[in-house]
Formats: structure tokens, sequence, C-alpha cells
């Protein structure tokens, strides 16, 4: 029987954009202007399409302003660092995201590497990820700070001294959720494909963020009974009992079982993944008040 609370990401995000959105209200009323995003879209993966016209859309819904620029698939790397440079340099855009995977001619780092650091909402620019890593203010990747507000909606604000282990070592996630937790005192472990005895370290964790992209991986009796389990893994699944070709999503660890041990678990589709759009919002937010020279609003 389950007995782990669910944790409502969606709802939790929808919560945080409206949030976000009183936000929004009052920095226009003082500075006369609305926090701007720029998405960057080449070629046209259909996907991809999906995924950016929610985030313009969500992007209008709080206010915001949002700028999209689609690109032809076979764009030069040097017309994309131009464009990046035009978003650097204007006044009306607080953030700047680059939709990854790029096509395979164009070099995603030096992509990235040429957004300005404090327009960098993704988070993936060296210069953010040293900041995590050294404690300065910076922009921190979605994702896990969608991840972490939902831990600590569980567990509280104090996450002194728990025992955090981290499926995963990418940029994108493992390593800043990693990062998040430390600063949040936690006792952290990030595990990965070589580590041996992976369900022991697992055990030991109070808290198990799953990153690693492998379909339905972490099982019932790797988590230590009350855990509190985050599922970042998104993976599409074929799905016969459907129908003929249907597919479906799963996340990183197999839910179902995992239910009946785990305190508090989140689902997929529902759990991380809306986290991740209302987080980039909750970076341009951020942003636009540094570039104004405002304080950083509170209680979100
Ligand atoms: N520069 C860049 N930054 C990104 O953050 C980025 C990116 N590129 N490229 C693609 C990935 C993917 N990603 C997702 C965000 C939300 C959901 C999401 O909301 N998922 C829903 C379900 C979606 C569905 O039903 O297909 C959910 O989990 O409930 C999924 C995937 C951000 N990405």
């Amino acid at each position: 029987m389950s007995t782990a609370r669910l944790i409502d990401g969606k709802g939790f995000a929808e919560g945080l954009r409206g949030r976000i959105a009183d936000k929004v209200r009052a920095f226009a009323s003082e500075t006369g202007r609305v926090p701007g995003l720029a998405v960057i879209l080449v070629g046209d993966d259909p996907a991809s399409r999906v995924y950016v016209a929610n985030k313009g859309k969500q992007t209008v819904e709080v206010g915001m302003a949002s700028f999209e620029h689609r690109l032809p698939a076979d764009t030069a790397q040097n017309d994309l660092i131009a464009l990046v440079q035009r978003l650097n340099a204007d006044p009306a855009v607080d953030g700047i995201l680059c939709q990854l995977p790029l096509p395979k001619h164009l070099d995603e780092l030096a992509v990235i590497a040429a957004i300005d650091p404090d327009k960098d909402v993704d988070g993936l620019h060296v210069v953010s990820a040293g900041r995590l890593a050294s404690g300065l203010p910076g922009l921190v990747s979605c994702t896990p700070l969608g991840c972490m507000m939902l831990i600590r909606d569980v567990l509280g604000d104090d996450l002194s001294g728990k025992s955090a282990v981290v499926i995963g070592r990418s940029i994108l996630v493992g390593k800043p959720v990693a990062q998040l937790l430390l600063a949040a005192n936690c006792t952290v472990t990030i595990a990965h494909s070589r580590t041996r005895d992976l369900p022991s370290v697992v055990r030991g964790a109070d808290i198990v963020v799953a990153a690693v992209g492998r379909p339905e991986m972490v099982k019932a009796d790797w988590i230590k009974p009350g855990a509190t389990v985050i599922d970042v893994g998104i993976n599409r699944v074929p799905a016969p009992e459907k129908g003929e070709g249907k597919t479906r999503l799963v996340g990183d660890v197999a839910f179902a079982e995992c239910s009946d041990v785990a305190g508090a678990i989140t689902p997929v589709p529902g759990g991380v993944g809306p986290m991740t759009i209302a987080c980039l919002l909750y970076n341009t937010l951020i942003a636009a008040h540094r570039r104004e020279g405002l304080a950083e609003p509170e209680g979100l």
C-alpha cells in the first residue's frame, strides 16, 4: 500500500508562478518596465518547439516579456553568437536561455560562454558554476533550484545534518544539486555509474535525488523507510498496454514500489518537471532585480 506523501510539483509550481506574478507587478511599478526573458531555439525539433512554446506562454502569464528567437537548423555559429551578444546588450532582456541540445555543427559550450553570466538564467555558464561552488551570489540552474524548493516544502528550511545522496553527476543537475544540499548543511554523497554497491549507498540517505536518466532504476529496497525521494528523470518508454507504438513517461525511480517505503516522493510527470520552468521565471525575476540594483524579492 502506498504510504508516502505525494509531492505535488505541478501544484507547487502553479503557486510559485502566482507569487512571481505578484513580484513582477511590484517590480513594474518600481521600475516602469517588466522583467524580460529571451529564449533562443535553433532548428525545429518538435519536442523543443512544444517546450519553448510552453515557456513563452508561462512567461507572459506571470506578466513578464517573452522574446522568442527561432533560427534555422543551419544557422552559423557566428550568427548565433552575434544574437547572444545583442541580447546581452539589450536592456529589456534580463534572462537568456538557449534551448539545448543544439544542432551538431554548433558548439554548445561556446554559445553558453557567450551569455552574460548576470543574464544566465539557466545557470550553465562556468561563472555561474564557480559562483555556486564558491558560495557567491549568482544564478543557479533551474532543475536543482526546483528540487531544493520541493525538499524544503517537505522537510522544512532546516536540512542541517541530513544525509543526502545524489545519483548522477551532470553539470545540469547532479553537481549543482549536490552543491545546494551541501550549502544547506547536508552530508552529501554523489553517486554515479562507477559507484560500488549503489543500493547500500542510497539506503543511508534521508534525501535521495535521482538524476541519471535510467528508467525506474531506483528500487524500493534501496530506500530508507521515510526518506524523501526526488525523481529528476524524464524517460519516455514504450507502453504497449496503451496500444501499438504508444509511450509513457517514467522517472529514474520505480515509483509504485518506492511509494510504499519513502516518506515523500515526487511523481513523473507532475513532479520536478513543472518546477524547472517555474524556476526559470524565478531566476529571471531575481536577475531583473539585481540588474536594477533592487533588493531581491523575499517570500517566494
Ligand atoms: N537550455 C535548456 N534549459 C533547460 O532547462 C532545458 C533544455 N535546455 N532543453 C530541454 C530540457 C528539458 N526540460 C524540461 C523542463 C520541464 C519539463 C516538464 O515540465 N515536464 C512535465 C511533463 C512533460 C510531458 O508530458 O512531456 C512533467 O514532468 O510533469 C520537461 C523537460 C528543460 N530542459
